[in-house]
């Protein structure tokens, strides 16, 4: 695949993707499989829900591949303090291996223009993490929002002190590649944009054009598709009139 003029390979696509396992009625035997495919590719990250994470961390144990926390998910409307024990309580059972957070935010503070109150919520987990090496990333449901909620929603993250702003949980609709473009000019430069949530039909060319636009990260339940389609050579052909 080439991106603006440079060339990744498989290994380059996957180590920029969150595979991810968050369907309810997902098994033991899902997290086993989602595991194996994270060593043979090398994925960033496999997020799960909390319940899953010490497996999913002894699972990766060695590999330097992240247990990813989803925190609040998939609705963000906990208190700050229920956000904080979720994650200090999956964080206290990985036992000191390599793991990660995404947090869905409070969309109500955001919407009723509770904007400290928001900001808050998000520092509160940054804070209850900090000093351990764990990236931690505020998911915005960007597809509920206008063009001006996911500025403010950008600016009230990076001033909480989050790693990455993402997208979307996948469960309230989905992204548009065009909000990677409002959430980049929004941004700092030191922080990251997650685009998730996008779905299985057209993955890769979604996963394509958002890495264009300027996605650092994706979030995919497909993601060893993304990477084989995307380094089999098409992604080429696609990149032309972009490049
Ligand atoms: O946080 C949510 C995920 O990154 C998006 O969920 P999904 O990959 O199951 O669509």
């Amino acid at each position: 695949m080439r991106i603006n003029g440079t060339v990744w390979s498989a290994r380059d696509i996957a180590a920029r993707i969150d595979h991810t396992v968050l369907a309810p009625d997902a098994t033991r035997k899902d997290m086993e499989n989602a595991c194996v495919l994270a060593r043979a590719y090398g994925f960033k990250a496999v997020f799960t829900n909390p319940y899953w994470t010490p497996l999913v961390a002894e699972l990766l144990d060695g590999s330097g591949i992240a247990a990813g926390i989803s925190a609040a998910f998939p609705l963000g409307s906990l208190s700050t303090d229920a956000k904080v024990a979720e994650v200090m309580d999956a964080v206290a059972r990985v036992d000191g291996k390599p793991c990660a957070v995404d947090m869905v935010t409070n969309i109500a503070l955001l919407k009723e223009g509770h904007f400290d109150d928001y900001t808050r919520d998000i520092a509160a987990v940054v804070n209850a993490v900090e000093g351990r090496g764990i990236i931690v990333k505020a998911i915005l449901e960007t597809s509920l929002l206008n063009a001006e909620e996911i500025r403010t929603a950008c600016r009230c993250a990076a001033e909480a002190g989050v790693d990455f702003v993402k997208t979307s949980t996948g469960r309230a609709g989905a992204p548009a590649l065009s909000h990677i473009r409002i959430m980049r000019e929004a941004l700092p430069a030191h922080v990251g944009i997650k685009f998730s949530g996008f779905g299985t039909l057209n993955a890769p060319e979604l996963a394509l054009w958002a890495f264009f636009l300027g996605a650092d990260v994706l979030g995919s339940p497909c993601g060893d598709v993304v990477v084989d389609v995307l380094s089999s050579g098409y992604a080429e052909v696609g990149m032309l009139a972009g490049s």
